[in-house]
């Protein structure tokens, strides 16, 4: 560990600029390797590789990798820090209000933009009247986002604790100062209360170096007490800087107690400027690192040409997929499967041949697209794109269909196009369940894009970051087909999310374009399951902007319908009965055939083993229970351990907590040898560990 003090002020800014400044050797020299083996292909992808190689990956010093690996807080600040915008009126920029709150004002309520701390300040009480604006936001605070106060109590206030130098040292006591400064205070004009900070925050603004008016006026807007910013800054006068020299001991006062050491800052930052940092700099602020460098670059251990070839390698290893950061886990989740077929060359033969006239036509159609794609691709001309409904009854082949689609569409279009790249899909297959996205080898259509879990206030759109939008680019850049399974579980807030993350994707913007022009195969029987909590897929999304374009679903998808069912081909009755059931059309003898297979549970022959379905959990927990009971082999009850990682010392602190966010996960799991059991949540879509999947505990 190299701790040293930095005491003189220009040493500080020298070692904070140098530090910035630090070239990163391995990074140059990985990005040189990315750069080699992407030699030959276009500028493109070339550039794409390198950006990628660039944002995921980072130097690190083996102190900052340790402390990183045990989640130790990388900053930790004992201040809160707040900038003030100085800027004329004209000029600062305000935020607008949430579109929830938007929607609740009148049509002519032009009060659209949030209050700033300007505007707080304006209207703070008369008690205040003769307080500045600097020292208002460093004393006074809206919400709770601060740094809360308890986690550097031991950290004395600085109110009471300065030397002589520090000007806010006023010599009060607690009592007085609240007097002076309530603790809470209420602002006029109906803007709600403030509450007074612990200990002053750090102000930040921008600081007009050149002698003008605009000067002048940022130090009577910051030093000098004003109510209304356009009377008040020039007082009658004619110029800011007549107003100035006539209050400038009482600016004066008021600046030294925030710009501590300013002169001295000033000076050390102009003598940079002018004469650039000393050679010898490093050898002043951090003998220790110097020296040691110096010991390396002669010992040659850091420079990356004199490593021997296998640590060359595995400094190659350092790409995209093997970043363990939050982000790159988006990149990983598009395992290499899928973007090779599940059907080997015979099986897929069969299944083409068994194929009925339907299931051929929609084949024949999709088949035809590809061959257009791929004259498009080889011409560098724009991919066609269609938006396809697939429909049918439970049982007709509609995930036949697909599977054989998407074999098709990886050894067509992928392999002949001449445009493959293993990382990156052409095709996707998704589903909006995890059982069902698993029976085709597929993702969740959240997991595929980035969409996140969990509760949501409202159905808006949400874009992704910039580094998740990044990994998404390099898997999904390209997509041609999206294929989603089950398409009555997407709601019509689900499938205009769709539209926009394919935009950001894509990068399109264009504004007639749609699902950023990847082609779009929905499949499933809209008389299925329907969305939860969202509307049905042809309706009008919920989301504001989205009411601009009207239903994506009617503008956009054309259907072809699947009608032949193949499930129960043996019992063409039972099938005939399940068609009727579907659309509500039941006879009288379908009721009686129905009720004919209700069975008492007090019957003998009532089968207890088979799978039960319960409306409500609490039924489902006496079921389970009740079967557990009836086994006399050992019982085992595991509890849960949650953990839960503190936001400002990183700490991970493990216990039993009920939270909001546990998707309804029990705290105690009973389990004995022989219990049946059922996972309830996506574990691994790929392994088979879905939402439903079925098992059996054994010793
Ligand atoms: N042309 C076919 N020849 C032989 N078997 C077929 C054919 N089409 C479908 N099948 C079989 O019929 C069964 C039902 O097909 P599939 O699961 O694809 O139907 P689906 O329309 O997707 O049903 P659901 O809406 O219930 O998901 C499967 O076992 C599938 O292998």
């Amino acid at each position: 560990m190299d701790l040293q003090f930095i005491l003189d002020p220009y040493s500080c800014i020298m070692y904070i600029t140098s530090y910035m400044l630090k070239s990163e050797r391995a990074m140059s020299e990985l990005l040189r390797k990315v750069a080699e083996e992407s030699r030959g292909e276009d500028l493109k992808a070339k550039l794409t590789k390198v950006g990628s190689a660039f944002l995921n990956n980072r130097e690190l010093s083996a102190q900052e990798a340790a402390w990183k690996q045990t989640s130790l807080p990388l900053h930790r600040a004992s201040r809160a820090r707040v900038f003030v915008n100085t800027a004329p009126k004209e000029k600062r920029v305000s935020m607008l209000k949430p579109q929830s709150v938007l929607q609740d004002m009148a049509d002519e309520d032009d009060n659209i933009f949030c209050t700033s701390l300007t505007d707080r300040y304006e209207s703070r009480p008369d008690i205040l009247k003769d307080m500045s604006l600097i020292e208002f936001a460093a004393t006074y605070k809206t919400g709770g986002q601060d740094v809360p106060d308890e986690v550097f109590d031991h950290i004395p206030d600085v109110r009471h604790s300065c030397d002589d130098q520090d000007a806010t040292c006023s010599g009060e006591t607690d009592e007085e100062d609240d007097k002076r400064y309530p603790p809470v205070i209420t602002l006029l004009n109906d803007m709600g209360q403030m509450r007074k900070r612990k200990r002053h925050c750090i102000v930040r603004f921008h600081k007009e170096k050149t002698d003008g008016e605009e000067r002048y006026r940022n130090l009577l807007m910051l030093y000098y007490p004003w109510r209304h910013e356009d009377v008040d800054l020039k007082a009658g006068f004619s110029l800011f800087k007549d107003h100035y020299d006539s209050v400038k001991d009482t600016v004066h006062v008021n600046e030294a107690k925030f710009s501590v050491h300013a002169e001295v800052i000033e000076e050390a930052y102009e003598n940079l400027q002018r004469n650039g940092p000393p050679e010898d700099v490093w050898d002043s602020v951090a003998p220790n690192v110097e020296y040691q460098q110096a010991e390396q670059i002669a010992e040659g251990t850091t420079t990356q040409n004199d490593l021997p070839e296998e640590n060359d390698r595995d400094n190659i290893d350092l790409a995209p997929h093997r970043n363990t950061n939050d982000q790159s886990e988006l990149y990983r989740r598009f395992s290499t499967d899928l973007n090779t077929t599940s059907l080997t060359s015979s099986i897929y033969r069969s299944m083409m041949r068994s194929l009925n006239a339907a299931q051929m036509e929609v084949v024949r159609v999709h088949r035809k697209w590809c061959k257009d794609s791929i004259y498009a691709l080889q011409h560098d001309q724009p991919v066609p794109q269609y938006t396809l409904f697939l429909s049918g009854p439970g049982g007709v082949g509609k995930s036949h269909v697909i599977k054989i689609i998407h074999h098709e569409t990886i050894r067509l279009l992928q392999r002949l196009s001449g445009h493959y790249d293993p990382d990156e899909l052409s095709v996707l297959i998704t589903a909006f369940t995890g059982t069902a996205a698993f029976n085709i080898n597929g993702m969740t259509l959240h997991s595929a894009l980035g969409f996140g879990g969990g509760p949501k206030k409202s159905n808006e759109y949400k874009p992704v970051g910039s580094e998740k939008l990044h990994n998404l680019r390099l898997r999904l850049g390209k997509l041609k087909l999206l294929i989603i399974d089950e398409c009555s579980m997407l709601g019509s807030d689900h499938l205009y999310h769709t539209h926009r993350r394919l935009e950001d994707i894509c990068g399109t913007c264009d504004p007639d374009s749609r699902f950023g022009g990847v082609s779009i195969l929905a499949v499933g029987d809209l008389f299925q399951l329907q969305p939860v909590g969202q509307r049905h897929v042809f309706d009008l999304p919920t989301d504001s902007y989205a009411k601009l374009h009207g239903s994506l679903w009617e503008e956009n998808f054309t259907m072809m319908e699947l009608t032949e069912c193949v499930r129960q081909r043996e019992d063409q009755d039972f099938a005939q009965l399940l068609l009727r059931m579907r659309t509500a059309e039941c006879t009288e003898d379908d009721i009686t055939v129905l009720k004919s297979r209700i069975i008492s549970k007090t019957d003998p022959h009532y089968p207890s083993e088979v799978l039960h379905v319960f409306k409500t959990n609490r039924e489902v927990d006496d079921h389970n229970k009740d079967h557990l009971q009836k086994l006399s082999t050992q019982h085992f009850h595991i509890q849960a351990i949650d953990t839960k990682k503190d936001i400002y010392t990183g700490l991970v602190d493990v216990g039993l907590y009920k939270t909001s966010n546990d998707r309804g996960l029990k705290e105690t799991v009973s389990l004995a040898v022989g219990a049946r059991v059922m996972v309830t949540v996506n574990i691994d879509v790929s392994d088979g560990l879905v939402n439903g999947a079925l098992g059996k505990c054994r010793k």
